[in-house]
């Protein structure tokens, strides 16, 4: 993989740059001039840090993440497309597991970006038989980061999909942490038949394997409470969120993930799976997803 050198910039206020990582994994470092940074793959265009300028780590990354084709990276924002989940694909579809291009970068007063750009291809269409661009970008602004992820259908026929940006954000202890914002909202409990519950706790706290689709949550703002403070997190079209932590169990079936890690995360994710959206020849979709320390 080739980067267009072109697209890395450096000026006075911040940097984009390329690099080589781990199995030869490209990746693009955005900096800025204040001192906040984003490491992201080319790989599922996978962001795998976010620190601000005060030094913290927003994003859980596995110390045993596997850097291999075939293989979703473990932590940070995997990005699911198009499919959310088990079903006719493999789980959580194949963006994350497919190779983006850099396709533009921004390094100005405020912020410093860059954006990814995925396409169909013959791989892609022996599984999804249709023609699309997926545009991702990635900000940082001061301390925020901000996404905005775009689906455009460029072919001739409707499709259907879901997705997510399945974010895993570090926390001090899991058993400490809260996560609050979703109080009212219907939720579907996958650790419990898929039943339908509502929402009665201002916060929902962590005592066992938690995973939830709170359904139309994403039109509230999610803050995650731990020991060293909160983090927001905000969505724009986005219609669901899925709160997830394996707990234990699951975590000792998880290869990728190191000894005791299951305690540091908790995934809030932006998600579109209680409607499938479905794209008209040339039409797109657009969701904003951000967080950042209060
Ligand atoms: O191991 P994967 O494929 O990355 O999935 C991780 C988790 O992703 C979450 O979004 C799902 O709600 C969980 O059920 C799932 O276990």
């Amino acid at each position: 993989m080739s980067f267009n050198k072109d697209l890395a910039k450096s000026n006075a206020n911040g940097s984009v740059s390329l690099h080589e990582g781990e199995n030869g994994f490209p990746f693009v470092t955005l900096q800025t001039a204040a001192g906040a940074s984003a490491k992201i793959y080319l790989y599922g265009a996978h962001v795998a840090t976010f620190k601000d300028s005060k030094g913290r780590d927003h994003l859980f990354m596995s110390s045993k993440a596997e850097f291999k084709q075939g293989k979703a990276l473990r932590g940070g924002i995997p990005i699911c497309w198009p499919q959310f989940g088990p079903g006719k694909l493999p789980q959580h579809g194949f963006a994350r597991n497919s190779t983006w291009q850099l396709n533009d970068t921004k390094v100005e007063e405020g912020v410093t970006s860059a954006t990814f750009l995925l396409k169909d291809s013959e791989e892609t269409k022996k599984v999804f038989p249709h023609s699309f661009e997926l545009h991702y970008t990635v900000e940082l602004k001061g301390d925020e980061m901000n996404t905005v992820f775009l689906v455009k259908n460029c072919g001739s026929d409707a499709f259907d999909w879901t997705g997510a940006l399945h974010t895993y954000f570090n926390v001090a202890a899991i058993d400490s942490t809260s996560v609050k914002g979703l109080k009212g909202f219907t939720y579907v409990d996958k650790v419990q038949d898929a039943k339908e519950f509502e929402e009665k706790g201002e916060d929902i706290k962590f005592t066992s394997q938690l995973d939830r689709v709170y359904l139309k949550g994403a039109s509230n703002d999610v803050h995650i409470q731990d020991t060293e403070g909160t983090e927001k997190v905000t969505f724009s079209s986005w219609k669901d969120v899925v709160v997830w932590n394996p707990w234990v169990e699951k975590a000792g079936g998880m290869s990728d993930l190191g000894e005791g890690e299951w305690k540091k995360y908790v995934c809030v994710e932006a998600v579109q799976v209680s409607d499938v959206v479905r794209l008209e020849p040339q039409q797109s979709w657009s969701g904003t997803y951000a967080f950042s320390k209060l």
